[in-house]
């Protein structure tokens, strides 16, 4: 698989492109920042990258793409806001769109089709987001990485071995974007509760798959008291299966792409933010922790200058996010070991 990918990359490489907007925006006070969309021609990458051109802490958008970055790259361009933006498609231009990241997401590889599990992407996904963090160690070892693509449970801690074994691995800059899970659990609880959506806020713990999922509804705000005990597993079950449920309704075509977008513009924002000294961002993310014995675990997370500032615990759990807790560690602690295997073998 690594191979085949490796050969669609050489297929698709074009002549250079460099679309370079005129900034109607001054840049302001904020410091000069790039962000790398890796997979930007793709159903999150198009609109996130839209996204991005619309975040005034963003000064320089690179996107790149084995395909149709220029096409992307030349539209988004056009928009009258801050960021410079520049298009590169294919491996000869990877290291020129890396260079001087300060944030580099990753929404690239296969997305799920109806009947799938995030893990049966593995086989492809693993050898794209492996070759990428091999040209990230290399081009902008210093660079924050958000990492979309799934199985996002194995592809963090492939990224992390990669990393490892190239001597640039800090735990505190590597994520795994989960904030879909967050999103999904705030608009869910919001709707049932009868609360505005704007004024909520639910942790998501765990990882990103499945019953990895756990949202922790006992510590959603505002408080509600219309819901009981039913209405809180339904309410964990739709968010565990939140992406299942989209891609039976794209039926074939896709999973999430426009939610996922704004999940990940929302998570690149607050890293921004972090790195700009702003205090009290706090997100949840998948990240190294020692908050259970597994190596990577999603939770709140204080970002600051150098991205993780501090892994926040768990807090009280109900008996319900108790069990949940119980049954998610082995899934998780196998898709984990899964990854770490991937990096080190091949
Ligand atoms: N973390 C999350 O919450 C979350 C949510 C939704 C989707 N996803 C995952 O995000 C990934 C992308 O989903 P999508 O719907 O955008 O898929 P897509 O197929 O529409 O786009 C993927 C893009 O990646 C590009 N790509 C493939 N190999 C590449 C490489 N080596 N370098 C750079 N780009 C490459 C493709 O050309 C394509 O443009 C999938 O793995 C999906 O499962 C994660
Ligand atoms: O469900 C998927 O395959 C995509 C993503 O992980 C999601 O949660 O929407």
């Amino acid at each position: 698989m690594l191979r085949s990918a490796g050969a669609a990359l050489r297929r698709t490489t074009t002549e250079p492109s460099r679309l370079m907007s005129r900034s109607c925006y001054s840049s302001g006070s904020h410091p000069e920042r790039k962000v790398v969309i890796l997979g930007a021609a793709g159903g999150i990458g198009q609109p996130l990258s839209l996204l991005m051109k619309l975040n005034p802490l963003v000064s320089s958008l690179s996107l790149y793409d084995i395909a149709n970055t220029p096409g992307v790259a030349a539209d988004v361009s056009h928009i009258n806001s801050r960021a410079q933006v520049a298009g590169y498609a294919g491996e000869e231009q990877l290291g020129q769109a890396l260079e001087g990241s300060d944030i580099v997401i990753i929404p690239a590889g296969v997305p799920r089709k109806p009947g799938m599990t995030r893990d049966d992407l593995f086989n492809i996904n693993a050898g794209i987001v492996k070759s990428l963090c091999i040209a990230i160690a290399k081009y902008c070892p210093n660079a924050l990485v958000n990492m979309i693509s799934n199985p996002v449970n194995s592809t963090v801690p492939i990224a992390a071995e990669v990393f490892k074994k190239a001597g640039t691995y800090d735990e505190k800059k590597l994520f795994g974007v989960t904030t879909l899970d967050v999103v999904r659990a705030k608009t869910f609880y919001a709707g049932k509760a009868k609360l505005p959506v704007a004024e909520v806020n639910v942790p998501v713990v765990g990882g990103h798959a499945g019953v990895t999922i756990l949202p922790l509804f006992s510590q959603a705000t505002p408080k509600s008291n219309s819901l009981g005990d039913e209405d809180i597993r339904a309410l964990t079950k739709r968010t565990q299966d939140g992406g299942t449920e989209v891609v039976e309704a794209k039926a074939g075509k896709g999973s999430a792409t426009l939610s996922m977008a704004y999940a990940g513009a929302v998570f690149a924002d607050a890293c921004l933010k972090g790195l700009n000294g702003v205090p009290d961002i706090v997100e949840c993310s998948y990240v190294q922790s020692t908050i259970t014995e597994l190596p990577f675990f999603a939770s709140k997370v204080r970002l600051g200058k150098n991205g993780v500032e501090e892994v926040l615990g768990l807090g009280p759990l109900s008996d319900f996010e108790k069990e949940g807790l119980k049954s998610l560690k082995p899934e998780l602690k196998s898709s984990i070991e899964k990854g770490v295997k991937f990096a080190n073998q091949s």
